[in-house]
């Protein structure tokens, strides 16, 4: 019997949105997500915001001044960009059209207006998921749990997520994030039923073409 995965056939990349307000899990489940799947890179952004302690160029985020910036938007090299916080924030176009069409897919960590953004100019391309918190009263222990934020940072970004929240009729799949694992395993069955979209497997024509021409008995 063949292996299975020969018969993985050749397709085009995907771009795999996850969205969540601010602590509900989106880090966490993406970081797993990026460890366990060999066939998803993320996509790194360019921002004019000045790097964090620990933050790599070309690894977190592409690092670039206000001018660079404006330049790259003027050349038409972004796909899509947002101001967040007074900083800009933008997806560089190249890298992800030639990685689509090579196979490549790709993690997208934008809050839903870049999410629109995309939805608009790669809609086939695009599968949008949108994870929630069990509660309010949870999501609020996760910020402070997560021991990264200030009091006063904490109550901007609750004041924030309750507006990311009602923006879930934007996105094609919701996920309560519950239980971390149960919720991971749901993004992965999302993740997998998606790879394998009639309109994404370039590789179906060759494929069914050479079953019909197959004789039984026959290699
Ligand atoms: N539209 C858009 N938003 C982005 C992009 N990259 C990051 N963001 C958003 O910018 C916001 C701020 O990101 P960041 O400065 O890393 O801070 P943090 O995520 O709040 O810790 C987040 O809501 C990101 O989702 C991008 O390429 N396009
Ligand atoms: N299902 C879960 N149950 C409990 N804690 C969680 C769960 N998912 C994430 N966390 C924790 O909540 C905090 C916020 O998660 P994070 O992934 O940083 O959120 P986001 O990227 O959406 O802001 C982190 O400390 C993380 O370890």
């Amino acid at each position: 019997m063949a292996d299975q995965h020969s018969h993985n056939l050749a397709r085009r990349g995907l771009m795999f949105i996850l969205s969540s307000p601010s602590g509900a899990g989106k880090t966490t489940v993406a970081r797993r997500l990026l460890a366990e799947d060999g066939e998803i890179a993320m996509s790194v952004s360019v921002t004019t915001r000045p790097p964090r302690p620990g933050e790599v160029d070309g690894k977190d985020y592409h690092f670039v001044d206000r001018a660079e910036f404006a330049r790259m938007v003027e050349d038409g090299e972004m796909l899509e960009w947002a101001e967040v916080f007074g900083n800009n924030y933008g997806t560089p176009k190249a890298h992800i059209k030639a990685g689509l069409k090579a196979g490549q897919d790709f993690l997208f960590d934008i809050d839903w207006q870049g999410t629109q953004q995309l939805y608009q100019r790669m809609e086939t391309d695009v599968v949008r998921v949108f994870l929630l918190p069990p509660s309010i009263d949870e999501l609020e222990d996760r910020l402070r749990g997560r021991g990264t934020d200030s009091e006063q940072v904490i109550e901007g970004r609750m004041s924030r997520a309750r507006s990311e929240i009602s923006h879930w009729d934007g996105y094609d799949f919701v996920v309560v994030n519950d239980d971390i694992d149960e919720c991971f395993a749901k993004v992965r069955t999302i993740l997998d039923a998606e790879r394998m979209r009639r309109a994404r497997q370039t590789g179906l024509v060759d494929f069914t073409r050479g079953l019909m021409r197959q004789d039984p008995g026959s290699a």
